[in-house]
C-alpha cells in the first residue's frame, strides 16, 4: 500500500512541474510584445496538453495498481498448487510481495541436490563437456588465477524428455552448489515490466549465494523467442532485454552459470546466442540403441524384474523413444504387474507398456462391426507387407488390430540396423509404407476409410521435409525450411511436388500389395484370428508366402 502511494506521488509530480513551467512561460509572454491571438493560442495548446498528461498519469497509476493485485493473486494460486505437490517439498518458492515484484522460481540448497552424473544414462559426450563446468564451480579460483573464462551461459537443445533438466540438476549436484529452477513461461506476463522484474529478482537471488550457483531456465523459448519487429509484444521484449542485460552484467569473477533448455533453438533470438551469453550450445538428442539400453538399466535397477527380462530387445523395439518415454515404459510395466498381481515385470508387460506409451491406452471394449474389423486387419497387413517386401523399409516387430488411442490398430517397426543418416530411398520407402494401409483398403474393398488420417499426415510432413529441408526432390538443391519466406509461386510448386511424391509412392505400394497378395491375405487372416502377431510369426508367414 505504502508503495502504491509513493508511486502515485511520484507520478503526480510530472503534471505539476509541467503546470509550473506553463504558468512561467505564460507570465513571460504576457509582459513581452506578443499579440493577444498568440497568447490565446498558447493558453489553449498548454491547457489541452496538461489535460492529456494528467489523464495518462492517472491511467498509469491505475494499471500499476491492477497489475500488483493480479500478480499477488497469481503468486498465491501458484503457491497453493506447489505446496500441494509432493515433488516440491524440498523446494522453497520466493514470493516477496511486500518489497518487490513476486517471483516464481524454486531455490534448492546444495544439500537438496541429490542427482549425480551417474544417474543420467548415455549422453557421454555431453557429460564430458559438463565436467569442465563442474570443475570450475568446485574450484573457480583455479580458473580465475589462470585468467581462463568458463562460459556463463550454456544452452541445452533437444527434443522433450531427453534429460536436459536432469543434466542441469546433476551439474549442481556434482558441484554441490545452489540451484535455482524456473521455467521461461513463468516470466510471460501481460503487464508491463513484471517479467523483467522477475528476471532481475532471479539474478539477485543467485547473487545472494555469494558463491557458485546454477540458474536453470527451462523452455527459454517462451522468453527468448525472436523479438517482435512489429512491436506487438513489448512486454515479452522487455523481459528478454532484461535477461540480456543480466547476462552481459556478469563479471569475469562471477561464478553464476545460467543453463537454459529449449526444444526449439530455431525460435530463439539471435542476440541470446552471441558470445558472452549462451555461447556454449549442447545438443541433447534422442538416445541411440546402446544409450536406450543404458537408460533401461538405470530405470529397472529399483524394480522387480524377471530374470529373463530382455532389455536388449526392448531397446531394439523402441527407436525414437526419449529417456522419459523409456522411464514411462518401465513404470507402466510395473503397474501392469501390480494390477495382475504378479511378482515380477515380464517381457509381456513391457510389450504392453510400449504400446501404451506409444499409442495410448488400449480400447479393448471398443466394438467393431465385422466389416470394420476386416478393413483394419487389411489396413495393418498392408503396412506390414510393404515393410517386409520393400528394400530400405523398417523391420516389422509386431502388428495388432487392438484399438489404442485414436488408432484402429498399428505396426511396431524397428530399425534393421541403427543409422544416423536417412537416404533418399529409405525416406521414399517410409512414405510408401505409410500409404500402404490406405492402398490395401482400396485394393481389397474398392472403397476407402478415414482410418489413414494420421498416416497421411505423417507422409505429407515427410514429403515436405524431403523437398524443403533435404533438397532431394525435382525442385533441386534448395533449402526452403521457413514456409513464411516462400513466395506464393514457390509454395504452389512445393505443394505440387508433395502431391507427385505421394502419388508415386501410393502407386508403388499398391503394386507391391498386388504382387504379394497372398502374403497380404495371410497376415490379415492371422490378425483376424489372433488380434496381435509378433515378429517370429510375421517372419514365418513371410517365408511361407514371399
Ligand atoms: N539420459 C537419461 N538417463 C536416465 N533417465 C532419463 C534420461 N533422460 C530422461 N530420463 C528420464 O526422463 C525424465 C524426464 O527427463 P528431463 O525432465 O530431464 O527431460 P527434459 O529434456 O528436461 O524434458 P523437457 O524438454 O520436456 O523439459 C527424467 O526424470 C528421467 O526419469
Ligand atoms: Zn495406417
Amino acid at each position: 500500500m505504502k508503495k502504491k502511494k509513493e508511486s502515485m506521488k511520484k507520478n503526480s509530480i510530472i503534471p505539476f512541474l509541467y503546470g509550473l513551467v506553463f504558468i512561467a512561460i505564460y507570465i513571460y509572454l504576457r509582459y513581452t510584445a506578443v499579440t493577444d491571438g498568440v497568447l490565446i493560442a498558447f493558453l489553449l495548446v498548454g491547457l489541452i496538453s496538461l489535460a492529456i498528461i494528467t489523464y495518462n498519469q492517472l491511467r498509469t497509476n491505475e494499471m500499476a495498481h491492477r497489475n500488483e493485485i493480479l500478480t499477488n493473486e497469481a503468486v498465491q494460486l501458484t503457491q497453493t498448487a506447489m505446496h500441494s505437490h509432493p515433488s516440491n517439498r524440498n523446494a522453497s518458492m520466493k514470493s516477496d510481495t511486500e518489497n518487490s515484484t513476486p517471483t516464481l522460481f524454486k531455490v534448492y540448497s546444495p544439500d537438496n541436490m541429490k542427482t549425480r552424473m551417474s544417474d543420467v544414462a548415455g549422453c557421454s559426450e555431453v557429460k564430458e563437456d559438463l565436467m569442465e563446468v563442474i570443475d570450475f564451480l568446485k574450484n573457480p579460483q583455479k580458473y580465475n588465477e589462470m585468467g581462463a573464462h568458463i562460459p556463463h551461459g550454456i544452452l541445452f537443445m533437444g527434443p522433450p524428455g531427453t534429460g536436459k533438466t536432469m543434466l542441469a540438476r546433476a551439474v549442481a549436484g556434482e558441484a554441490n552448489v545452489k540451484y535455482i529452477y524456473c521455467s521461461g513461461s513463468e516470466f510471460v506476463e501481460k503487464f508491463s515490466g513484471v517479467g523483467a522484474a522477475r528476471v532481475r529478482e532471479l539474478f539477485e537471488e543467485a547473487k545472494k549465494a555469494q558463491g557458485p550457483c546454477i540458474i536453470f531456465i527451462d523452455e527459454i523459448d517462451a522468453i527468448g523467442g525472436a523479438r517482435n519487429l512489429s512491436g506487438n509484444d513489448a512486454e515479452k521484449d522487455k523481459t528478454l532485454n532484461q535477461l540480456l542485460v543480466e547476462m552481459d552484467g556478469f563479471e569475469k569473477s562471477n561464478d553464476i552459470i545460467v543453463i537454459a533448455a529449449t526444444n526449439r533453438k530455431d525460435m530463439l533470438d539471435e542476440a541470446l546466442l552471441r558470445p558472452g551469453r549462451f555461447d556454449r550450445q549442447i545438443l541433447v538428442g534422442l538416445p541411440t540403441k546402446e544409450e536406450r539400453l543404458e537408460i533401461l538399466k538405470v530405470h529397472s535397477k529399483n524394480k522387480k524384474v524377471s530374470l529373463d527380462l530382455d532389455l536388449e530387445s526392448i531397446s531394439r523395439k523402441t527407436p525414437g523413444f526419449s529417456g522419459a518415454q523409456l522411464a514411462a515404459v518401465l513404470n507402466e510395466s510395473a503397474l501392469f504387474a501390480v494390477r495382475e498381481n504378479k511378482p515380477f515385470i515380464t517381457n509381456d508387460f513391457v510389450d504392453e507398456a510400449i504400446d501404451r506409451v506409444l499409442m495410448g491406452p488400449s480400447k479393448k471394449n471398443r466394438k467393431y462391426i465385422d466389416i470394420e474389423r476386416n478393413i483394419v486387419a487389411y489396413h495393418e497387413a498392408g503396412h506390414a507387407v510393404v515393410g517386409l517386401t520393400l528394400e530400405n523399409a523398417m523391420q516389422v516387430e509386431k502388428i495388432t488390430i487392438i484399438p489404442r488411442g485414436d488408432a484402429g490398430g498399428y505396426n511396431l517397426f524397428s530399425e534393421k540396423e541403427e543409422r544416423f543418416l536417412n537416404t533418399k530411398n529409405s525416406i521414399l520407402a517410409e512414405i510408401t509404407g505409410l500409404l500402404a494401409g490406405r492402398a490395401a483398403e482400396d485394393l481389397m474393398f474398392n472403397d476407402i476409410t478415414n482410418g489413414a488420417t494420421s498416416d497421411l499426415k505423417q507422409a505429407t510432413n515427410l514429403a515436405r521435409r524431403y523437398i524443403c529441408q533435404y533438397g532431394m526432390s525435382q525442385l533441386g538443391l534448395v533449402q526452403m525450411d521457413d514456409v513464411r519466406n516462400l513466395s506464393p509461386r514457390t509454395s504452389e510448386k512445393v505443394d505440387i511436388e508433395i502431391k507427385s511424391i505421394l502419388d508415386e509412392c501410393y502407386l508403388k505400394s499398391k503394386d507391391l500389395l498386388t504382387m504379394h497378395k497372398n502374403l497380404l491375405d495371410a497376415i490379415a487372416l492371422e490378425l483376424l484370428d489372433k488380434e496381435t502377431i509378433d515378429s517370429t510369426q510375421i517372419q514365418k508367414l513371410a517365408c511361407q508366402y514371399c
